[in-house]
């Protein structure tokens, strides 16, 4: 580990193979806050580089300069060893660098090749050419890519290489990937960093930004940490491990995971019974997204559900939000069926709900944070006093909640928007944990959030968990869904497949229960039955 105050880089001549990236100096402030100050990174070329540091720390920001989005306040970049100025992201593709962001953008209903080529025309046309160019590019790397695949058809994994794809194709010579494996399973890991290998042994760079310190260790060359803005080290992977690694990004010791009690009861807080949702799909058929789901969450219990995503996970949480009207059964809260009521007055009767997208569900981005304190409570205490809403209530209590959760802003005025991913999230928990909710519905909790703050909301679940708390756990990381549940079930094409004990499964045992393989730990409650 090299020394905080050491610069980062070597002069791009002594560096064997080449500099592809090099940032010096930069410096970018926003309102009240620098995002980035003075941060000098040199990216070697033909390497895995990841960007680690806690929520807030600014690496997108400075992801976001390299990729054009945003213009730094001080300091150079250069490209291939030449200084260039980048003034949007099309600069930034015309010099080789391209973005692969944590939310996809790709168009569901369109295919591969015309997601691919679409606002790329002028490249290789919208046939066969562009066609061999994909093909191409999928063999080369071992991308597994089929043009003529429809994009809704693709599980989360095919789709980032689609991604991966679109962003060769436009000629990137350097891939900034944001959090690439926060959406995947163990085995879809194992296979986006041999894709990964294989980029940088063509000679191509990566950076990417991660908060899973365990990946970042066995797949980069080179760690640069970034704390409050600054680089602060420049690890060596091989001599470090994940411990040392958080300590350098939050600055202190990280507490040791608390070991596992029961506070399970025998008093049902939620029941679902027979639960079935349909679904027209594209070719005009009527499928069943939920299929009889029967399950019971008690007081005290964290109820883990595991799925690759897409298998009704999202659409379970939306019918017990009631959000969706689901097309047969019933769903009891406290021994109220709430089934038939509205939205707000199940979370009125005592459900949080952590949203899976918190940019659609969980926040209004334009507006400022005590504003979204009041989401979803408008009629609760401390928002509203005898039945009128109480700015300066909802204003006292975002105070509270942002020096609670450690959300790391200038103030209660700034926009949702201007907060850095895991700062949102952090407000989102903050304001739900409020409440006293007797059943939180958590989707991806800590999504985006750095080890730190990681360990705070587990600590903050359990001890809500302690007290009675019943908790709904859909989440895509397979340790916090061992590490936090006293129940855990399997969901496979809209229905609860099997149960898995989490006190004895790993990781990779059920990642495989989830690709609907069966593994040796599972009891199958009903085998999974093709083509349903
Ligand atoms: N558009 C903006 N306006 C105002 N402040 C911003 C804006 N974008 C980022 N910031 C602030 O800059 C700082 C760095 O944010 P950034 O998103 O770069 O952090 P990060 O390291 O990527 O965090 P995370 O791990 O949570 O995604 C934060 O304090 C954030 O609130």
């Amino acid at each position: 580990m090299k020394a905080a105050s050491a610069p980062q880089g070597k002069p791009s001549a002594d560096v064997p193979g080449g500099v592809a990236v090099e940032l010096r100096g930069i410096t970018k402030r926003f309102p009240g806050v620098v995002a980035n100050h003075d941060i000098d990174i040199t990216v070697r070329r033909g390497t895995v580089h990841a960007l680690v540091g806690e929520n807030g720390a600014g690496k997108s920001t400075l992801m976001k300069i390299l990729y054009g989005m945003q213009r730094p306040d001080e300091g150079t970049i250069a490209i291939d060893g030449e200084t260039v100025e980048l003034h949007s992201p099309a600069d930034a593709i015309s010099r080789g660098v391209g973005m692969v962001h944590q939310h996809f953008m790709l168009a569901d209903n369109f295919t591969v090749l015309e997601n691919v080529t679409l606002g790329a025309e002028k490249l290789y046309g919208i046939g066969a050419k562009a066609r061999a160019k994909i093909m191409e590019i999928s063999d080369a790397y071992g991308l597994g890519v089929r043009p003529d695949a429809l994009v809704e058809d693709l599980g989360v994994a095919d789709r980032q290489r689609v991604e991966i794809l679109k962003v060769l194709y436009r000629g990137a010579r350097t891939l900034i990937l944001d959090e690439p494996t926060a959406v995947l399973v163990p085995q879809e890991v194992d296979a986006l960093f041999d894709n990964l290998r294989e980029l940088k042994s063509e000679g191509l760079t990566v950076i990417f930004i991660s908060h899973k310190l365990g990946e970042v260790l066995s797949v980069a060359d080179d760690i640069t940490v970034i704390r409050r803005g600054t680089t602060v080290a420049s690890v060596e992977p091989s001599q470090t491990t994940p411990k040392q690694l958080a300590e350098l990004m939050v600055g202190s010791e990280l507490p040791s995971p608390e070991t596992r009690e029961s506070t399970v009861t025998d008093i049902p807080m939620l029941t679902v019974d027979g639960l079935t949702l349909c679904a027209v799909d594209a070719d005009g058929m009527r499928r069943a997204v939920l299929d009889d789901i029967a399950l019971t969450i008690r007081k005290g219990e964290v109820l883990g559900i595991a799925g690759v995503e897409g298998n009704g996970q999202a659409e379970l949480v939306e019918a017990i939000m009631g959000m969706r009207t689901p097309d047969g059964g019933t769903i009891t809260l406290d021994g109220r069926d709430i089934s038939k009521l509205p939205t707000r007055t199940r979370r009125e009767d005592g459900i949080g709900y952590i949203p899976e997208d918190r940019h659609r569900h969980g926040l209004l981005l334009e507006a400022p944070l005590w504003e979204n304190r009041i989401l979803g409570h408008v009629t609760e205490a401390p928002n509203s006093r005898r039945g009128l809403l109480d700015p300066s209530g909802a204003r006292r209590d975002t105070e509270r909640i942002v020096a609670e959760y450690d959300v790391r802003t200038p103030g209660i005025e700034v926009t949702a928007a201007s907060l850095s991913g895991g700062n949102q999230q952090k407000l989102i928990i903050g304001r739900e944990m409020s409440h006293h909710p007797k059943l939180l519905i958590a989707a991806h909790p800590t999504r985006g959030v750095d080890v730190g703050a990681q360990t705070q909301i587990w600590d903050q679940i359990r001890e809500a968990r302690r007290e009675g708390l019943a908790v709904l756990l859909i989440s895509a990381d397979l340790d916090e869904l061992i590490g936090l549940s006293d129940t855990l079930r399997v969901m496979y094409r809209g229905r609860l497949v099997a149960d898995a004990d989490p006190a004895t499964i790993t990781p990779e045992e059920l990642g495989s229960a989830m690709t609907g393989a069966a593994a040796g730990h599972l009891e199958t409650a009903e085998g999974p039955e093709e083509d349903r």
